[in-house]
């Protein structure tokens, strides 16, 4: 679908009643949530909740049964069907999934990682033809972006993964899309790659691209996240506003145990003293 073909409110994600089954048990359990273009959202819970799962909804890896009544059960900007090469270019996807199919490929370099995003492929479709100057610019310009244009003539097995995160995101970029859909992505950094990442994450968010960011890592509520939706075992614990949601009795519910987040500029979880071993 062309971009001027979505209208500016169609719904960013919807999700009615969705469920998804894997190896026969619900990992989504009748999931309903609109999330609307242009506002941050993370998808918050505990290990097994589902977070993979509605990524892997989101990038028709996994579909989700169908109604009865024939009403969708999962609209992405307000389409329930899409050409997967299509979606892809509307929504950029950072995920440790992706990050491993890229280095099962050979000898990938840095800039081909990024100019694959324009043929939907892992690199770009064909050595022999180049691509054209323009996605050359473009893929260019994205690296630059999130300060990893000094990395474009290296192999991406090479990379560190603080720098290979930052491709990723390159990766996500270059298409200019409606929204970033990022799987825990400051998970495994240093220090110092970690407070990089969430600084491009801020920035990106400043600058108008749409976040939803599933975790289950306080820190990754960067502050321009305003909205969470908590889910457990596959179902929506609850759905509001960062302050309505990330309450102890609300986040009890959701992992399981006495937990309290202290908000602020670099966001944590604290467990209560009774649930920890010291
Ligand atoms: N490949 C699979 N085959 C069968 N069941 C799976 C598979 N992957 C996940 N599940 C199940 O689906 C449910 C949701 O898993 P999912 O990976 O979406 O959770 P998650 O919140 O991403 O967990 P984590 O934080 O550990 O990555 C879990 O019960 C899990 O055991």
């Amino acid at each position: 679908m062309p971009a001027d073909a979505i209208p500016p409110d169609a719904p960013l994600i919807e999700f009615d009643d969705a469920r998804v089954l894997r190896d026969g048990r619900a990992a989504l359990d009748g999931v309903s949530l609109r999330l609307p273009q242009g506002r941050h959202t993370a998808i918050l819970g505990p290990n097994g909740c589902g977070k993979s799962t509605f990524i892997q909804v989101m990038t028709r890896q996994l579909y989700p049964l169908a109604h009865g009544d024939g009403r969708a059960p999962v609209r992405i900007l307000g389409e329930a069907r899409w050409d997967v090469r299509a979606l892809r270019s509307r929504l950029g996807i950072v995920t440790g999934a992706l990050h491993e199919d890229l280095l099962s490929v050979p000898e990938l370099g840095v800039r081909d990682v990024v100019l694959g995003a324009f043929d939907a492929r892992l690199a770009p479709q064909d050595d022999a033809v180049p691509a054209a100057p323009d996605r050359h610019h473009r893929a260019a310009a994205a690296l630059d972006r999130v300060e990893a244009g000094h990395l474009a003539g290296r192999p991406y097995a090479a990379l560190s993964t603080g720098e290979a995160r930052r491709v990723l995101l390159a990766r996500a970029l270059v298409h200019a899309p409606q929204a970033l859909l990022l799987d825990e992505p400051a998970a495994g950094l240093d220090v110092v790659a970690h407070a990089r990442m969430l600084r491009a994450l801020r920035r990106l968010a400043r600058e108008g691209v749409t976040l939803v960011l599933v975790t289950h890592h306080a820190e990754e509520l960067i502050p321009e996240i305003g909205h969470v939706v908590l889910l457990r075992g596959g179902r929506v614990v609850a759905d509001g506003s960062r302050g309505a949601v990330l309450t102890p009795p609300l986040l009890a519910r959701a992992f399981g145990g006495p937990l309290r987040l202290h908000d602020g500029p670099r966001p944590r979880f604290e467990l209560e003293e009774a649930d920890t071993d010291a």
